[in-house]
């Protein structure tokens, strides 16, 4: 299996090489070069399958001739043995044709572990074949920061730094991110939003000398590893329902847009999927995309789902370069104007392939905290906000088919938001208990890519 860039002009690179580097160096994502399918009979041999088996059988074809099949296996066991929930993501009926695909009962209570914790097993694997050591950095609004550091925490040939806009994450967020003790973690508060923190992260991606200086690796969603593992839940969730003989439907609250393209390659690879919805918060700007095929920043928002404020999103382009007929020079020019002016017009035909698969809802604020309240009336389910968004958008979007909608956090992350809307504070499990006790260490920066650069060096000096 080979990867490409979807910029057109970076080199082909194998799975683990593409793995290890993250970014393509032309600024692009790096995509498998064609998408293996699956049969009918064999999606329906699903059925019954445990969450790894699924897994197994799903990502085997794109990481073949790099990880063996026992290592694959092995890997997929250590990494979903601390689950919460013997299904992994269950599935939970909320209305005769609407399902909710609990994505949190991974460690950090965040769908990112499904792939964060599979990518960290992987990139040790292959640390463990070449003896290198990397640097990780990455961008959160929340989520994908803890769970990177679940993931990576304590290892002594890696180092995890995470870039978050300061004061707009959750306090639990926060704290899962500055608590860990170990040294080799550093989380770093930045001024400025989510939309900042992963330009200065591809800034350092599109820095060769300080990319190769420090061995940088990513992980997040440009890592197309990270969008690898998240194919596997749509296919545990649609075979429940009755795949490959039935079609389901999906609702996604997107904000980067890696897990509902995780659902576009589960489409790809022959799954049933007659819809994928785009739920967005008030940062609505994948709404106004396919609705005016215009895609326009307008600053972001902050909301009461913060982990979806973003504006750049940044696998859209993963998603454009197939519409445009994989023309990586198409897809360079866009992002050029992106970059320049702050938005592009998408061509008609790319906007009509894009609307073949993809439909879309935005869900305001006070729509969020109305649909945590009225879902938990109606179904016993506290939702977090961004679930809600999905929740919200997908009532909008249910016919005949079947639609599963990702619930993507736990409340319990969320407690302020969930609280004001419900009346009830949910609560954290027991071994999260001392999380409000526990020591912070955080360092406040400015959205100063030379001085990150200083910082990044000064620290990996300093632990030698
Ligand atoms: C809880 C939660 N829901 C939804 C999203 C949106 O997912 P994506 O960025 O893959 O579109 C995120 C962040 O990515 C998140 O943390
Ligand atoms: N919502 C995310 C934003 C980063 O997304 P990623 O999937 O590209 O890692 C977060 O919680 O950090």
């Amino acid at each position: 299996m080979k990867y490409i860039s979807t910029r057109g002009q970076a080199p082909e690179l194998g799975f683990g090489e593409a793995m290890m580097t993250g970014l393509a160096r032309d600024g692009g994502l790096y995509v498998p070069q064609s998408i293996p399918t699956m049969t009918k009979a064999e999606i329906a041999d699903l059925a019954g399958l445990s969450y790894e088996e699924v897994a197994f059988r799903v990502m085997r074809p794109f990481v073949a001739g790099f990880f063996s099949d026992d290592e694959l296996k092995g890997l997929l066991a250590k990494a979903y043995a601390g689950f919460g929930h013997a299904a992994r993501a269950p599935l939970v009926q909320l209305a005769p044709n609407h399902f909710l695909l609990e994505l949190f009962h991974g460690p950090t209570l965040a769908f990112k572990d499904f792939a964060m914790q599979i990518i960290g097993q992987m990139m040790q694997a292959a640390l463990a074949k070449t003896g290198e050591r990397i640097t990780i950095v990455g961008a959160t609004s929340g989520d994908t920061g803890s769970a990177a550091i679940e993931a990576f925490r304590g290892l002594s040939n890696v180092d995890v730094f995470i870039l978050f806009p300061h004061g707009r994450v959750s306090e639990v967020q926060r704290r899962q991110m500055t608590t860990p003790s170990e040294a080799n973690v550093h989380a770093l508060a930045m001024d400025g939003d989510f939309d900042d923190c992963q330009a200065r992260l591809k800034d350092m991606f599109n820095d060769f000398d300080f990319r190769d200086g420090v061995r940088l690796a990513g992980v997040n969603s440009i890592n197309w590893a990270r969008v690898l593992a998240q194919v596997v839940y749509y296919f545990t969730s649609a075979v429940s329902l009755g795949a490959p003989d039935r079609d389901v439907s999906f609702t996604v609250p997107t904000g980067n847009f890696g897990d509902i393209f995780a659902g576009y390659i589960a489409k790809q690879m022959g799954l049933p999927i007659a819809e994928l919805v785009i739920a967005t918060n008030q940062n609505d700007i994948l709404d106004r995309t396919l609705k005016g095929g215009e895609y326009r920043t307008n600053g972001v928002k902050p909301s009461i789902s913060p982990s979806m404020d973003i504006q750049v999103s940044s696998n859209f382009e993963r998603a454009l370069f197939d519409a445009l007929g994989r023309d990586g020079a198409a897809v360079q020019g866009l992002m050029n104007s992106l970059q320049q002016g702050g938005g592009f017009a998408i061509p008609e035909s790319a906007l009509t392939a894009l609307r073949a698969t993809f439909a879309s809802g935005a869900c305001s604020e006070e729509e969020t905290r109305a649909t945590i309240a009225s879902a938990l009336a109606a179904t016993g389910e506290l939702l977090c906000p961004h679930s809600a968004v999905a929740v919200k958008v997908a009532e909008e979007n249910l016919g005949d088919t079947p639609m599963i909608t990702l619930a993507t956090a736990h409340p319990a992350k969320f407690p302020d938001a969930v609280e004001a809307a419900s009346g009830i504070r949910p609560g954290l499990p027991k071994r999260m208990a001392d999380l409000f006790t526990r020591e912070e260490r955080v360092t406040r920066v400015a959205n100063d890519l030379g001085a990150l650069k200083a910082l990044i060096h000064e620290r990996l000096a300093a632990r030698g």
